[in-house]
């Protein structure tokens, strides 16, 4: 008999999750049954959408998450001992997999791409669910042509420095704003033309001046006012991504932002929110082109390391206080 533990959700949060909303729950994995892998979980993601999506579900829940895991006992031969597995089986240090479940519209378990040697937990970061959404979220729906101004929000972040990376590899200028003046640094040391502190600057004069001639593609990770005043600044025929809003995930009631309509029809913009899971049968697309520019080094993932399954809720919290450069991600 393998023990396994998990993080239960107790509570529907309010206002930023606290350690109490979770339990830690002790348990005996019960025998596999045909079509089964018993799995030690090696890396666990925390991420944005596991505080926007709480209140969605009734508690108490397992709380969901990517991991990336080895199989460690095997009734599937199509995933033998030893093989290294991606899922959405969330915070817990071993877990039962049911190789068919098709339940989560997260997607079935599925083998960690080849990563020639990269570290696994890029499974759940630059080669997993973050970076598809910046690969394809970027190039499918704001569709950048070289020489074109794009910004992105949350540009320090796991699919913001990817997006502004992806930009680069096509030729784009590119302005970040990021939380902090040790992000802004970092941003301009990866090639983004411009990053800006959105804490300390005047948002839209600080674009004005790095964006003289107007935006053309916007990568929106945080909505809000920043994002209408961005969208302020753009040109004729700009598109814009509508990643997500992590500005008001903690927020019970919507915060309000300056109107956006006039700019939307001046300037004949498009504005299209978008969920990953769109381009799922494309996945294998999207992670050989990304490793492919990480090998070459078009493109620099970089990961913000939590130590330790006890540390799982104090690495999520932190990622929504900013405290990540790059990936947040949990070693077990
Ligand atoms: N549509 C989709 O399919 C998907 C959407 N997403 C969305 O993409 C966005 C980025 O996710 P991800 O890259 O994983 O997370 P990040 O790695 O970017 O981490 C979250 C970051 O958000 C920033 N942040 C926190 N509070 C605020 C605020 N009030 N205003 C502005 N920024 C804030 C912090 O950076 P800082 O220091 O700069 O404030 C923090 O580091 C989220 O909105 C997420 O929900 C992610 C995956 C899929
Ligand atoms: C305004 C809120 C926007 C949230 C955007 C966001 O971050 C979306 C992320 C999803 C995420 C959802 C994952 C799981 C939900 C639970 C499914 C289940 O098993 O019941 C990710 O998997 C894909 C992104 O589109």
């Amino acid at each position: 008999m393998v023990k396994a533990r998990k993080y239960v959700v107790k509570n529907t949060f309010k206002g930023l999750p606290k350690r109490e909303d979770y339990e830690i729950v002790e348990y005996e994995l019960p025998a596999l049954k045909n079509g089964e892998i018993l799995v030690k979980v090696e890396w666990v993601s925390v991420d944005p959408y596991l505080r926007a999506y709480n209140a969605r579900y009734p508690t108490p829940y397992d709380q969901f998450s990517y991991q990336v895991g080895l199989v460690e006992d095997s009734k599937d031969p199509r995933f033998p001992v030893g093989t290294r597995v991606v899922s959405h089986k969330g915070w817990c240090d071993y877990c039962i997999i049911d190789t068919n479940d098709t339940k989560s519209d997260a997607g079935k378990v599925y083998k960690l791409p080849n990563l020639k040697g990269l570290s696994n937990s890029l499974g759940v970061g630059a080669v997993g669910m973050p970076g598809a959404t910046a690969y394809f979220g970027f190039l499918e729906i704001c569709k950048p042509k070289a020489g074109e101004t794009v910004v992105v929000t949350g540009a320090a972040g796991a699919v913001g420095s990817l997006v502004g990376q992806i930009a680069k590899i096509k030729g784009c200028k590119v302005i970040g704003f990021a939380g902090s003046d040790d992000k802004v640094k970092w941003l301009e040391e990866i090639g983004f033309d411009k990053a800006i502190n959105y804490k300390t600057a005047d948002v839209a004069a600080a674009l004005k001046a790095a964006a003289p001639k107007g935006v053309d593609c916007y990568f929106d990770n945080v909505g809000g006012e920043i994002s209408s005043t961005i969208i302020n600044q753009m040109n004729d025929n700009g598109r814009v991504s509508v990643c997500g809003a992590i500005s008001s995930y903690n927020d019970a009631n919507l915060p309000k932002a300056p109107i956006l309509q006039p700019s939307i029809v001046f300037h004949q913009l498009k504005i299209e929110g978008f969920l990953v899971w769109r381009w799922l049968d494309r996945q294998p697309e999207a992670f050989a082109e990304l490793i492919k520019w990480i090998h070459s080094g078009q493109l620099k993932p970089r990961e913000h390391i939590t130590e330790g399954f006890e540390n799982i809720f104090d690495a999520f919290v932190g990622m929504l206080n900013g405290e990540n450069t790059g990936k947040a991600v949990v070693k077990l």
